[in-house]
């Protein structure tokens, strides 16, 4: 038995781009972490970005489910050349990219149970999923299916209202009706379906877990105030759906021990708990000990910006979800496509790969960037639904190139934060004298995109001092569901308190709330 000093927790997160996984003490002081990264990793999955994008049809956009599994034979290894000792690990938890469905062959929740220690769970897991390829956040082949969903109930608000979100493509639900539609043998051979979060838990449950509340409002199934599935919207996704998802549970529920195959190969203590896994946001939420007055951006593969909310209220551009620590708060939440990857492309055109020249070419450009604006959409964006490349001068003249690198640089930074201001208002978000930003996820390093984000809001921005809060947050759930009690039992050490990185310029308001107003414009046109 472990005792009390010496107990840890492991936090994953299966993200778009990786796998991450940390150890971490009682105090939530990470003592290991570890990354696979999916495309260099594991290139034999040639994902690029951790996903597939379809040559058929670009918004169709998936990621091999047996990649995730492998990434975790890969990271467990990482962690036992780490020298961590799993016999202290008193609870597992993990966090995952929201939305993205495993979809589980019939006979395989058998096999989970039965899983041989001494082999690879990918290579006994192989032939597990009636679909090999899972839909991903980033996918928006569904349109059909959203508008039958929303028929179904209303209409779009109707829609909103039960489940906080009008119907987007990339939520489960209409991904699920899809695959129903488009091959009903392999929907007919389904026995369950995972969300990605939930089947990061099956894998250390050695059984099939079930979906938390967070990360199942972000399915447009279930209705956010009696946080039970809508029979009427299950039934225009397929026959059966609630045999196949089963009953959400809260977020942070202890599920049950770790399975024998864990216990076995990696020495596991037979008292370790795995504790229900949430979505990435969610997660984050959690790990970042999100306050009154604070709006978290968080600058991963996507961009979200997110904030506890006490009262759910209908809203159609942007999701209300459930929030992860307390049943009965909520959290608003923006998503944007094109965030680090469309930065990344940037920069790699115009700055020859290297984030120090991208900042250097960022900061030779005024606030404001001579009035030129541009914008990016290399994948169909959620807000506004657009796509391609929109670039405008002073006077609103579209534009087929810009005649510097830096002023692309800059225009795309300043292009990516005006809108998700734009969008952040229309939601309700006020920007008031006390308002301050978080920042998190990959992007949140850099120094000189924060500048630009804390000159657009007008407001100061802090970041932790560990980056992926997400992965923090799921070592917090690990703690939460094993010492059963809620969120505010840990205080947060010195690495996660908020530590202030820029303010904003004292002119930039009178420079970006006019081009707020112009990116609405803007919108009018690219939209149609
Ligand atoms: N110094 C940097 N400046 C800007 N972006 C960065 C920097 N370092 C990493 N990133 C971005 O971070 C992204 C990955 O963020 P991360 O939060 O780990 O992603 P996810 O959790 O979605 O897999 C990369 O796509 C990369 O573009
Ligand atoms: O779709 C959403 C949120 O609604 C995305 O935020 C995904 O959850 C992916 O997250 P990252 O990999 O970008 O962190």
């Amino acid at each position: 038995m472990t005792t009390e000093s010496e107990v840890t927790f492991l936090g994953l997160d299966l993200s778009t781009q990786q796998l991450k996984g940390a150890v971490v003490n009682e105090k939530l002081e990470i003592i290991c972490e570890e990354t696979v990264i999916f495309d260099t990793h594991l290139p034999e999955f040639r994902t690029n970005g951790g996903v597939i994008i379809s040559k058929t049809n670009p918004h169709e956009i998936t990621a091999p489910t047996i990649m995730w599994v492998k990434a975790l034979d890969l990271l467990m290894d990482k962690l036992i050349v780490a020298s961590v000792d799993f016999s202290k690990i008193a609870a597992v938890s993990g966090t995952a990219q929201q939305h993205g469905s495993v979809y589980w062959q019939n006979g395989a929740e058998k096999t989970l149970g039965n899983l041989d220690p001494s082999n690879f769970l990918h290579t006994q897991l192989a032939t597990s999923f009636s679909i090999p390829n899972s839909p991903t956040w980033m996918d928006s082949t569904t349109k059909i299916e959203c508008r039958c969903l929303e028929g179904a109930v209303g209409g779009p608000e109707k829609l909103a209202s039960i489940t906080g979100s009008r119907a987007y493509e990339r939520f489960t639900g209409s991904q699920i009706a899809r695959i129903n539609t488009h091959r009903p043998d392999a929907f007919k051979n389904t026995e369950r379906i995972s969300l990605v979060s939930s089947f990061l838990a099956s894998l250390f449950l050695g059984k099939i877990a079930p979906i938390d509340y967070s990360d199942a409002s972000g399915m447009n199934l279930m209705d956010i105030k009696n946080k039970k599935w809508d029979q009427k919207l299950l039934d225009v996704c397929g026959p059966n759906l609630a045999e196949k998802l089963k009953v959400p549970v809260p977020s942070c529920t202890c599920l049950g021990n770790i399975s024998p195959y864990f216990l076995e190969r990696y020495g596991f203590n037979k008292d370790c708990k795995v504790v229900a896994c949430s979505g990435d946001n969610p997660s984050s939420l959690i790990g970042m000990g999100l306050e009154k007055d604070w709006l978290a951006v968080s600058l991963g593969t996507s961009d979200t910006l997110f904030l506890w909310l006490s009262d759910p209220k209908t809203v159609l551009n942007g999701h209300i979800l459930c929030n992860p620590l307390d049943p009965e708060a909520y959290m608003a939440m923006l998503c944007f496509k094109n965030g680090s990857l469309t930065r990344e492309r940037i920069r790699n055109k115009h700055a020859d790969k290297s984030w120090d020249k991208f900042d250097e070419l960022l900061e030779s450009t005024p606030r404001g960037n001579f009035g030129y604006i541009g914008l990016y959409f290399d994948v169909e964006e959620i807000l506004p639904v657009a796509i391609g490349e929109h670039r405008y001068n002073k006077e609103g003249k579209k534009l087929s190139k810009f005649s510097s690198s830096e002023i692309e640089i800059r225009a795309a930074i300043e292009g990516q934060f005006l809108t998700r201001r734009l969008f952040a208002e229309d939601i309700g978000f006020q920007i008031g004298e006390g308002t301050k930003i978080l920042a998190t996820g990959g992007a949140s390093k850099n120094k000189a995109i924060l500048q630009v984000l804390s000159d657009i809001f007008g407001c100061p921005v802090y970041i932790q001092d560990v980056v992926n809060s997400a992965m923090i947050g799921a070592a917090c759930q690990a703690k939460i569901g094993y010492s059963g009690k809620s969120g505010d039992v840990f205080s947060y050490p010195n690495e996660l308190r908020p530590k202030l990185v820029c303010e904003p310029y004292k002119n930039s308001q009178d420079i970006y709330v006019p081009m707020v107003k112009r990116i609405r414009e803007i919108f009018k046109t690219i939209n149609s």
